[in-house]
């Protein structure tokens, strides 16, 4: 029995490129955390990033996402950093189905995470990051600023347009918590929602940032088998809106099940891309999480098995 329910043959079409790193090296000092690394996500796919603990999956998030400069090659995106909206077009539906260009638009990022981000691509991080005191509301709404257009002055005066901006931000971050599957948790305090809802939460802030790409680290961390198929069907909700996504997980059931593609980092290299079924049957995915028994004394071990990964 394989881990993926999937069907043999997905008859889903994808896309064009939506981001397209080649290349991308991070060294941190003597260490080489990633390795001339290649990747390519098209719209409407999702593909999974998996690899065993220290492989380098994080730090290559963090060098897609502009958290890293990487030390060598390109990440490229399709799409360029936008200035903040004016609260009309915030909110029209035109804005939220911005074309996805092709290939030859692809453009190199800034690594800048706000500029990557007003780019069109938005991310998750693996411990949670939310502002405890604030609402689920307010949480999602912070996230939306960065497609507002009033500065400070017009915040502090709460003119017309500040009004009219705030209540468009408010009734996008609602519709985007009862996107989550969290809409009556609207005024409740992020530290007081459970883990599964808090993920959620976090999930529905990168959305408000009108993402063409998502990305999330290990989303299913911590969850019960309930909340990681919650999970799992939210990804596909989001997929299917239009988004792309990127997602690190070690739960390779979760992974296989979920993604088209599959690219498996081993030290900081990649040693296989494909599909769900070819990572899972080739014999090196199994050997790099469960070891050979010969060099691994000293390496961290997943806690994946050989059955799991088949
Ligand atoms: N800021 C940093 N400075 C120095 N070394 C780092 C830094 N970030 C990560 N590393 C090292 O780079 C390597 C890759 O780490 P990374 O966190 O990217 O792996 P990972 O695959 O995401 O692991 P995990 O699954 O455990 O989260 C590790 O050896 C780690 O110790």
């Amino acid at each position: 029995m394989t881990v993926t329910d999937r069907p043999a043959t997905d008859t889903r079409q994808v896309g064009q490129p939506v981001l397209e790193a080649s290349g991308v090296t991070m060294r941190f000092g003597g260490l080489l955390a990633v390795n001339d690394v290649d990747l390519t996500v098209r719209e409407g796919e999702i593909v999974g990033l998996i690899g065993p603990n220290g492989a380098g999956k994080t730090t290559f998030f963090n060098c897609l996402t502009g958290l890293y400069k990487p030390t060598g090659g390109v990440v490229r995106f399709a799409g360029t950093p936008r200035k903040p909206e004016s609260a009309k077009r915030q909110v029209s539906e035109a804005e939220d189905a911005v074309a996805v260009q092709p290939l030859e638009a692809l453009t190199p990022l800034p690594p800048k995470p706000r500029a990557v981000v007003r780019a069109g691509m938005a991310r998750t991080f693996q411990n949670i990051r939310l502002f405890a005191n604030m609402t689920a509301l307010e949480n999602v709404m912070v996230g939306r600023y960065c497609r507002t257009s009033s500065g400070a002055l017009t915040s502090i005066l709460r003119g017309p347009k500040f009004r009219k901006e705030e209540a468009a931000t408010r009734e996008r971050a609602q519709e985007l918590l009862d996107f989550v599957g969290l809409g009556r948790s609207t005024e409740h305090l992020a530290r007081n929602m459970p883990y599964g809802d808090q993920r959620r939460l976090e999930i529905a802030r990168a959305l408000a940032t009108d993402p063409k790409l998502i990305l999330l680290d290990e989303p299913t961390a911590g969850m019960n088998p309930l909340e990681t198929k919650q999970a799992s069907d939210l990804i596909f909700k989001i997929r299917d809106s239009g988004l792309s996504v990127v997602v690190i997980e070690h739960d390779m059931r979760f992974i296989f099940n979920l993604c088209d593609r599959v690219l498996c980092l081993v030290r900081g290299e990649a040693l296989i891309e494909g599909t769900p079924a070819e990572v899972q049957s080739d014999p090196r995915v199994i050997e790099a999480y469960i070891g050979t028994g010969e060099d691994d004394e000293d390496e961290p071990q997943d806690t994946v098995t050989e059955e799991e990964t088949r």
